[in-house]
Parts: C-alpha cells; structure tokens; sequence
C-alpha cells in the first residue's frame, strides 16, 4: 500500500494518454497480486489546489495494451491501493445511433456484455473465495447523475467559444456542437476486429447505442473493489450499421481521438475540486462502499494465505 490519499482516478482510453494541463507531481507504479497496471500511474494536481488525482492510461502510454489484454485487475486494485474511491473512465466508442455523431460525449448506464470469456473478470478467480457482486446497474449511478449536470456545464462551454470563433469573435478551436447524451446502452465486444455490419445491425436491435472493446471487465472489476465507476465515452465513429457508409476504420476513430482528449482534458480539469469536495464532505459518490459485504459466500475454514494476500491487497475491508 502507498501512503499516497489519492480519492480520483481516471482512467485514460485511445488517445488520452496524459493530462499535460494539470501539473505531474510524480508517477508511482505499485506491483500488485495480478501484476503492474498499464501504465505508470501519473499523480497530477491543478495547482495552486491541493487536489490530486491518479491517471492512468488504459492502453499504457505508448499504446501497447491490446483491448484483450488489458491488465484491468493491476489497473483497478493499483488504484485502489493509492485511497482512489471514485474512477471516471474515459473511452471512445462507436455509435450505434445516428443522433450520436462522432464528438459527442455519452454517459452511459447499461452495458450489454460481447467479450468472448478470455479476459479475467474477477479478482476472485484462482482463489477459493466464491463472490456474486451485484452489476445489475453497471455504472455507479449517483455519480452518473451528479457527472450529467458538470460534463454538460463544460461541454456548454465548449459549444460557446466554438460559437466565438465561428462569428470570428474571438474563442477557439474544434468545430460543431459538442453534444451530451445521457443514459445510453454500451456493447462491449472483444476485437480486435471492428464489428461486421450484420452484428453491428442486431446491436441496434438490442437497444444498444454505442460500442467499445474496454469498459468490461473493468467496470466489474471496479465494483468488486467498491469504487465508484463512471464511463465517460467519446464518440469516435458510426461503426458499420449505416447502409451508405463505409464501415469503420482505426483511422477514422484517429480523426476525432485528438478533439475529443482535448475536450476530456477540460472536463476533468473542470470537475476536479467538485468531485472531491463531493467525495470528501457529502460522501455523495461512495455508494459503493460496503456493497461486497452481502457478495462474498460465507466459508468454513481458514483462508488460504494466497488469498488473503491477494484479496486483501484489494479488500483489506474483508480480507486483512
Ligand atoms: C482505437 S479504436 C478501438 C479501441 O478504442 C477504444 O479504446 P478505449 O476504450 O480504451 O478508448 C475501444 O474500446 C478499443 O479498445
Ligand atoms: N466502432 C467501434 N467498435 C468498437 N470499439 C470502438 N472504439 C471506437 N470505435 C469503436
């Protein structure tokens, strides 16, 4: 365990690998039972406030994670070992809706699960502790529903000062309104091929909106270990639903990854003292804690020591 109190974590997707306007403190990278997250994990601030937060990006720095094969147990249990309590997930998505058009910001809050079963979903697995978290709401929904109000303050912002320099008053970059959506459905599906239009098609019909290959197993996983967890989604493309239109490809998603970092830049910068005033003084966020407590199958016996190790490094709630 680091004695660094860190409350805020976010987790950067494809092309948000660095937060250069805030201010580096200093990178930690802490080895945990599933090995070492991602990336280093940069511990920045907004200086002159004391606020800190701890990001990590999803695919490391350089990109070299493949969606598969993201280390999602180092990354969430590295965070939680830090004091994180609360993750803001980024991650850029397809969409599987024609009002969502690429730049737009979604919120989602139900996830339609399309991985094929070879990434490790649990932290119990390997140990002879049998647990059921509860994932029937994904997404920590108060923390969705306080997120809504702030990303959307900033995205009116955003839209002002693109307004600006449309009329040549000043302002500045990106073009087009930057919009919000709220309450969306997110398919995650394994890749690393993009999807065929036929599973792109029965994905509408399932009521799905957007589609991603990362938010599972990290959305489990953050629900094991008690943290809030919002995914804050960056639409990239229109996948390959649309008749007319060529199905995606990863240089289209290139087009818009560098705006919308920009734009998520801007959003964590402006939430930042919010979420942790919201965090420490109302507790308003940490609807988690204490959830896995009806989760873990009663157990005759001593624990193993592997598993106390393992499990208490991310639950030393239950397991220390
Ligand atoms: C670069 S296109 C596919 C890739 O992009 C998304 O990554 P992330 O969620 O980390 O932003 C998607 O999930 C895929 O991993
Ligand atoms: N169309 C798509 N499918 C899966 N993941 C994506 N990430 C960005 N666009 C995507």
């Amino acid at each position: 365990m680091s004695d660094e109190k860190v409350l805020i974590g976010v987790i950067g997707g494809s092309g948000l690998y660095h937060l250069d306007n805030l201010t580096l403190e200093k990178y930690v990278n802490p080895e945990t039972p599933w090995g070492f997250p991602s990336s280093p994990i940069a511990i920045c601030s907004l200086a002159p406030s004391p606020t800190k937060i701890a990001f990590l990006a999803r695919h490391g720095a350089h990109h070299t994670h493949h969606p598969s094969t993201v280390p999602s147990r180092a990354n969430i249990s590295a965070l939680k070992s830090l004091g994180v309590r609360v993750i803001l997930a980024f991650s850029a998505v397809g969409s599987l809706r024609e009002e969502i058009s690429p730049g737009s910001f979604v919120l989602p809050t139900q996830i339609i699960d399309r991985t094929k079963g070879i990434r490790p979903c649990s932290f119990f697995e390997d140990t002879e502790v049998v647990a059921h978290a509860s994932f029937g709401d994904p997404m920590s929904l108060g923390l969705v529903r306080w997120l809504e109000g702030r990303v959307g303050e900033v995205l009116e912002g955003v839209n002002t000062n693109r307004e600006k320099k449309k009329k040549g008053e000043g302002g500045e970059g990106g073009e087009g309104e930057v919009k919000l959506f709220k309450d969306k459905c997110i398919v995650c599906m394994e890749g690393p091929q993009f999807s065929t239009r036929a599973e792109s098609l029965m994905y509408r019909q399932w009521g799905a909106d957007l589609i991603n290959m990362s938010v599972l197993p990290e959305a489990k996983l953050a629900r094991e270990a008690e943290l809030s967890y919002a995914l804050i989604a960056t639409a990239t493309d229109y996948d390959a639903w649309r008749p007319q239109s060529a199905t995606v490809t990863a240089a289209e998603v290139f087009k818009t990854l560098k705006a919308n970092a920009e734009i998520s830049r801007k959003v964590i910068a402006a939430i930042l003292e919010d979420l942790q005033k919201a965090i420490t003084k109302k507790k308003l966020l940490l609807e988690e804690v204490g959830t896995m407590k009806y989760s873990i199958m009663p157990r005759a016996g001593e624990l193993r020591g592997e598993d106390k190790r393992k499990l208490g490094y991310v639950l030393p709630e239950y397991f220390s």
